[in-house]
């Protein structure tokens, strides 16, 4: 069997699609345009590209944006005084602080800071909590992504197992949420984990955010199981790859996620609905 694709980026594009229209609806009526703020601290050069291109996503959909590239030197408390403008700023819908921030600044701190209404990421403990609690508000942009992909693939969760392989507060942990949400039954495995592979063997959905390569194996894929992987790596000749070895998983599953091409474009489509969903609630309600 050779798995069919689940072409993010395609997808991403409809998404994209669907916002911009929104966007020219606001603009037809005269209302506000929706607006992000985005904040990176320091010179990582992957940051760097991430934080540009989710610039170009606004300027695409028609959403104004702000970016403010602070040096590495920053103190965390100028970073805080920043969030606070911004939380107290009408015309910013969402604010989000790129990951990683450097060692001096305490990542939970920051992400506490960011009004939970405006926190577009969806990492606040406040938006997370409601997750936990089938109260979705503001999702972090991952795994939301992932449950648009899998729907969109028409896959269903109830009576299904779905192993979660990463325990990250970025992929793992609310992705397990997620399926949950939707009914799944989830077994989430992490550096704890004794013995991955029954774990993996019976998942009907897989998902893998470990960040590192060879620690989940193909040959371990239920066959027909549909396969999501969330690792990025680049190679010294600029290749990307994902935590998985695509060849043999591609052989195994049913439905697969590529690297590149998967769920990064969908994670970067996710930040825009989740900026106009943020908008859309502080016009009902301004604080
Ligand atoms: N504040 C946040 N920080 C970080 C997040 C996040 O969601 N919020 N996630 C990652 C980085 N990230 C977005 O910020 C991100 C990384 C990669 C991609 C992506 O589209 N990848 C492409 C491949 C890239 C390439 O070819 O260079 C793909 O998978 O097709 C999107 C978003 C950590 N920090
Ligand atoms: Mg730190």
């Amino acid at each position: 069997m050779t798995a069919a694709l689940i072409d993010g980026k395609a997808e991403a594009g409809l998404l994209l699609d669907e916002i911009t229209h929104a966007v020219e609806n606001l603009r037809a009526k005269g209302q506000r345009i929706p607006g992000l703020a985005v904040i990176l601290v320091g010179e990582d050069p992957a940051s760097q590209i991430y934080v540009r291109k989710k610039r170009e996503d606004c300027a695409q959909v028609g959403f104004t944006s702000q970016a403010h590239l602070l040096s590495a030197q920053t103190t965390q408390h100028e970073l805080l005084d920043l969030i606070d403008r911004l939380n107290a700023d009408d015309t910013v819908d969402g604010i989000l602080v790129q990951l990683p921030v450097p060692q001096h600044i305490d990542t939970e701190t920051v992400i506490e800071r960011i009004s939970p209404t405006k926190d577009v990421d969806g990492f606040h403990p406040y938006n997370v909590g409601r997750l936990s609690l089938r109260l979705p508000t503001l999702r972090p942009c991952t795994p939301y992504g992932i449950i648009h992909l899998l729907d969109r693939a028409g896959e269903t969760y109830k009576g299904r197992h779905a192993t979660v392989v990463g325990a990250s507060n970025i992929v793992g942990r609310p992705m397990a949420l997620e399926l949950l949400l939707a009914g799944a039954t989830v077994t989430i495995c992490h550096r704890f984990t004794r013995n991955l592979r029954p774990y993996v063997e019976s998942a009907d959905i897989l998902v893998v955010g470990v960040g590192k390569r060879g620690i989940v194996n193909s040959d371990w894929i239920k066959p027909g199981a549909t396969v999501i992987d969330v690792g990025m790596h680049r190679d010294k000749s600029g290749r990307v790859t994902g935590d998985l070895e695509f060849a043999t998983a591609r052989e195994r599953a049913g439905k697969i996620t590529p690297v590149p091409g998967g769920v990064g474009p969908m994670t970067r489509a996710m930040l825009l609905q989740n900026t106009l969903s943020a908008y859309t609630r502080r016009q009902r309600s301004p604080e």
